[in-house]
């Protein structure tokens, strides 16, 4: 590793990102000022970025986005997975521009800064990205100081004693904290996510919040369900008391191994039901953990809005939004349960079905997306199971 040197702030730097490597990357900050420690990943979706930095599965981690123009179509309040952001900070090439689309309020670095998010421009997202690519997700931290003062040796000494994601339990630091009925599905011009959700007669589906995204629930909710919420550190009995007829575990950040006793056991009980269950993201990683299958984190992880997945029952290829860095090793999966979707970029494990028990999950985010090829028929497949 390389120590760090006394530096010079290039002319104009107004933000660094230090990696736990000793490399020193500067650029220009934006949003609000200061410093977050965390994991560096890239995230190689066009669009989306509002949605990318508010959903409770980043927590813990910097994005380095590779696609160039963030920030074009501005900041609104419909796009959000979380009231507030989760992603501790944004990497990217160019400048934020002027927004320019017809629903956007607000710039996009106005609204890091009121969300106490920072950003950082101007940097090689390719270059950086390839060292991703090469090396594995590093710990880094983001600093933005408008008056260009940084203190390297204490940044880089913050990125080298951040302990990783690895091992770090972040589900119960971002989930709900008491249960609501989810409300809010299809999205309309001009009228925003409807209210439909709460009827009566649909199928109850009780959904734990490791961290969840709201579009997995207006998605449940378009399939047809009603959605009640419930914390991560919901019991089972507490999870029954709500009658479910079926029951969803969420999508969340950090370590799934690292859940201890709250989620896995509960999740094995609950399994024991005969209920219809079914995992996504998290979820999936903890179903698969519950089975007795086991996790691990992977060299650089999936982060994107178009990652092909092979479904194995007839070789469909899905294109999929993703966002993982650990995995559930196939080779650990047992005998009751038929691994059903791979990735097509390593071959890792992106879903399996038990044989004995009404219960999938998948490692993506299925998405109402329109296209032959979307993922939407697993909500439809889990609502129908409860018919
Ligand atoms: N999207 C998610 O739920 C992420 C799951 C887990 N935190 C991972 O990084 O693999």
């Amino acid at each position: 590793m390389a120590d760090a040197k006394p530096v010079t702030v290039p002319e104009g730097a107004t933000g660094v990102l230090v990696l736990a490597s000793g490399d020193v990357l500067w650029g220009r900050g934006f949003g609000a000022e200061g410093e977050a420690v965390g994991e560096v990943c890239f995230h190689t979706a066009m669009t989306g970025y509002q949605e990318i930095m508010t959903d409770p599965s980043f927590a813990g981690q910097i994005i380095n986005f590779t696609f160039p123009h963030i920030g074009n179509v501005g900041a609104n309040p419909e796009d959000l997975e979380a009231e507030d952001p989760h992603a501790l900070g944004m990497i990217v090439r160019q400048d934020v521009t002027e927004p320019s689309n017809f629903r956007s309020v607000e710039r996009l670095d106005a609204w890091m800064r009121k969300h106490d998010r920072v950003g950082l421009s101007g940097i090689d997202t390719r270059a950086l990205t390839r060292k991703i690519r090469l090396e594995g997700a590093p710990n880094g931290v983001i600093a933005h100081h408008a008056d260009g003062r940084f203190d390297i040796p204490l940044l880089l000494d913050m990125a080298r004693k951040w302990p990783g994601l690895e091992g770090m339990d972040l589900a119960i630091t971002v989930s709900v904290e008491t249960h609501y009925g989810w409300e809010g599905g299809v999205w309309r011009l001009g009228f925003g996510y409807g209210p439909e959700g709460a009827e009566d007669g649909r199928p109850h589906v009780v959904a734990i919040d490791y961290g969840a995204k709201r579009n997995i629930f207006r998605n449940l909710v378009k399939a047809g369900a009603k959605v009640t919420v419930l914390p991560a550190t919901a019991t089972y009995e507490q999870v029954m008391s709500f009658n479910p007829d079926g029951i969803f575990l969420s999508n969340g950040p950090g370590d799934p191994a690292a859940t201890g006793e709250y989620a896995v056991p509960v999740i094995r009980r609950l399994l024991d039901t005969g209920k219809p269950l079914f995992g996504i993201c998290l979820g999936h990683q903890l179903l698969g953990i519950a089975v007795g299958a086991s996790t691990s984190k992977m060299h650089q992880g999936h982060r994107g809005a178009n990652h092909p997945v092979k479904r194995l029952s007839d070789g469909l290829v899905e294109i999929t939004s993703m966002n993982h860095g650990f995995a559930v090793e196939s080779a650990t999966l047992p005998a009751n349960a038929r691994e059903t979707h791979v990735s097509l970029f390593d071959g890792s494990n992106c879903g399996f079905e038990l044989t004995d028990r009404p219960a999938f999950s998948v490692q993506y985010h299925p998405e109402a997306s329109p296209g032959p090829q979307d993922s939407f028929y697993l909500f439809e497949r889990f609502v129908g199971m409860m018919a």
